[in-house]
């Protein structure tokens, strides 16, 4: 069966121009395809576009030139079926967590106790049962991503954009959290965009490792990763094909910074 196209970023250009009147382009030519259900990886050298990438898909950040589409539909603004999960905490400090995760379905206009009905149901997927009324700066940096979470899959995005939202944790606590990732995301397989710098991690979880020439960016090549799923992300990655996948990466991610 044909799968929809969940994203489409046809010939995408994006030029900045600073106040001072100085011209960057951040991508050039740039195209991308994201089949529905797909987990899609991004790497590349920094400042190579990734995250004016994802903010195009939201459409905060308009292409310059080219186009983007969503499920068909131009991008025109912010819609509701896209989820973001990002680096820094999107947490509110003067609530607990319970509220935290309520947060979602009270914008979309859910009745408050049935909202904090489905986020306790979700405090409790991602493990923080007994934190419901705990603060954020009472939870370690992994408890916060798992509020993180739980905040973003309450709302069961069709669209999850996710920009390097594991890096500020320690290698442990990163494996768990992909894993929860892995977990979560396979019971509704939303059409996934992540960002980051950590090869493994692209190899990891994803369909498929883009990988992004230096800026402006553009699409350099591309890897099928045929890893069976459901993955455990801790033995996935003493595979052969996983330490092939990772050579590979990283020797053309070797000449986008040599300088
Ligand atoms: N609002 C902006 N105004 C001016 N220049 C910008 C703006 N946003 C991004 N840029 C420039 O566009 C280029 C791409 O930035 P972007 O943040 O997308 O890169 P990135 O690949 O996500 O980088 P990193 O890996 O370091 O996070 C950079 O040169 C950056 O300085």
């Amino acid at each position: 069966m044909m799968r929809r196209v969940a994203i489409e970023l046809k010939n995408v250009s994006r030029q900045f121009i600073s106040p001072a009147g100085k011209v960057t382009l951040a991508l050039r030519d740039f195209s991308l395809t994201v089949n529905e259900g797909d987990f899609c990886v991004i790497v590349g050298p920094t400042g190579c576009g990734k995250s004016t990438t994802l903010g195009m898909i939201t459409g905060l950040n308009p292409p310059s030139t080219g186009t983007v589409e969503v499920f068909g539909k131009p991008v025109t603004g912010i819609d509701p079926d896209i989820g973001f999960v990002f680096q820094a905490d999107a947490v509110f400090p003067w609530k607990n967590v319970l509220d935290n995760v309520a947060v979602g379905p009270i914008y979309r206009g859910k009745p408050a106790a049935q909202a904090r009905e489905m986020a306790a149901h979700w405090v409790r997927r991602v493990g923080l049962a007994g934190f419901e009324h705990h603060f954020p700066h009472q939870l370690s940096g992994g408890m916060r991503k798992r509020v993180a979470l739980a905040q973003t899959f309450i709302n069961e995005p069709k669209i999850l954009l996710m920009d390097e939202p594991f890096s500020a944790l320690d290698v442990q606590t990163r494996a768990l959290m992909q894993d929860e990732l892995l977990g979560l995301w396979s019971e509704k397989k939303a059409s996934v965009v992540f960002v980051t710098h950590d090869i493994e991690e692209a190899i990891a979880l994803g369909d498929r490792v883009v990988v992004l020439s230096k800026g402006p960016g553009s699409v350099k090549c591309s890897y099928d990763i045929g890893l069976p799923r459901p993955r455990d992300v801790s033995t996935a990655r003493y595979t052969g094909e996983f330490i092939d996948l990772s050579r590979k990466i990283w020797s053309d991610l070797k000449d986008e910074v040599q300088i």
